[in-house]
């Protein structure tokens, strides 16, 4: 399907997001033309949209098919299987949510991710409780498993820790810029610097086929339980506070004022942590064999029961250089769709299958 063959059924829906998606594609001149007119024609004033999310890199040729009356599937030409399918969200509840929020007509791009991913796993606790321990473990066993979301953060870098690895070191400036721009699926202060978590971050821990870990603070925690993100929460909690102080100080990365201001801030983060109900899991880090035998058990028993994607009844698809594209629609009328996620973050669950032949494959 061309950008053109689309233009008539998108009349009944808002201009902001086709203004969006002729900007973010380089579209041809012809198709831009098309669409001014079709605008034009339609008599209303246009409104140029924010445009959220991490943009795909601009390219050149792409087909697009508009699913439902929330996004537009975007297929770009001669990319990589991992770069191909986006979506430009126009009034999904993301979108809705954040229009009301800003005040202001947004879009949003979400990539497509093929296959149903499991369950990202958010890690919170306080400082010096043990999660970049646990992590690290973890890391170093299933090293094809899991993959780490590298956050940005404005506070400097450690003796030992390299930018890129443990975090994307920035500057406030930059961080909040980026923040405005909707590149951050989320984002809090923390102990007096900024912290968050881009969407590509995790997008190249998806790509990659790997199952994210994020360690994040209570309220970066909070913020991914709100959003579309299913994601499977464990808060780790010290033994004790003492031992907490003592291993935050054998530690010795931190000056005293700092040790101070996190002992502070880890009473509340322990109560939140507790009693918020954000979490799934609570795990004490005691003993850390016995702690880790039980994080793995953790992670192990979720991998099993994690959600299979509803079975598919309806499908729409696009025919591209003998390749076709299948989305899968709703089981029932209602029900949501089987790609899941989206802006802010990517989209999951694509099925994306190549054809000799040109024609649909049956599911
Ligand atoms: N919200 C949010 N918190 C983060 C992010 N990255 C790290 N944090 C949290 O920021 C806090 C401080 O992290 P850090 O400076 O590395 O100190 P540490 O916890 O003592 O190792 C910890 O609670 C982290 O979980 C992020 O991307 N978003
Ligand atoms: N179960 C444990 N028993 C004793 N020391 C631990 C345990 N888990 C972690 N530590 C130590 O505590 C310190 C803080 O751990 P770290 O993983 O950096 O915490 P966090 O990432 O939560 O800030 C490190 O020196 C680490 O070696």
């Amino acid at each position: 399907m061309t950008a053109s063959a689309i233009l008539p059924s998108v009349k009944r829906f808002r201009h902001p997001f086709l203004m969006a998606w002729m900007r973010a594609c380089w579209c041809s001149l012809i198709q831009r033309l098309m669409a001014i007119r079709l605008l034009l024609s339609l008599g209303r004033r246009l409104t140029i949209p924010s445009v959220l999310g991490a943009a795909p890199a601009p390219f050149r040729g792409h087909s697009a098919m508009v699913l439902g009356e929330e996004r537009l599937l975007v297929l770009k030409q001669n990319s990589s299987p991992d770069d191909c399918a986006w979506f430009l969200e126009f009034n999904t509840p993301f979108i809705k949510e954040q229009r009301k929020k800003l005040g202001v007509e947004v879009v949003a791009w979400s990539k497509g991710v093929e296959g149903d991913c499991l369950k990202p796993i958010v890690i919170s606790g306080p400082s010096g409780v043990g999660k970049g321990t646990l992590i690290s473990r973890l890391m170093k066993e299933f090293p094809s498993t899991f993959g780490f979301s590298v956050s940005h953060t404005t506070r400097s870098p450690r003796e030992k820790e390299k930018d890129g690895i443990h975090y994307h070191f920035t500057q406030k400036n930059a961080m909040e810029k980026d923040i405005t721009d909707g590149k951050f699926l989320e984002h809090a202060s923390v102990h007096g610097n900024l912290y968050g978590t881009s969407i590509k971050a995790v997008e190249a821990v998806m790509d990659e086929g790997k199952r994210c870990i994020l360690d994040i603070d209570v309220q970066g925690a909070k913020s991914v339980r709100a959003s579309s993100i299913e994601a499977i929460f464990i808060f780790i909690c010290p033994p004790s506070f003492e031992e907490l102080e003592k291993r935050l100080r054998s530690r010795g990365t931190e000056s005293e004022e700092q040790i101070q201001k996190r002992l502070r801030n880890a009473r509340a983060e322990l109560e939140e942590g507790k009693t918020s109900g954000i979490f799934d899991h609570l795990l004490v880090n005691d003993e850390f064999e016995s702690c880790y035998a039980d994080f793995k058990k953790l992670l192990c028993l979720e991998g099993l029961n994690a959600k299979k994607i509803e079975e598919i009844t309806s499908h729409s698809a696009s025919k591209e250089d003998g390749k076709i594209l299948i989305y899968c629609g709703a089981t029932e009328a209602g029900k949501r769709p089987s790609s899941i996620g989206g802006a802010p973050g990517p989209t999951t669950g694509m099925k994306i299958r190549p054809t000799v032949a040109p024609g649909v494959k049956e599911l």
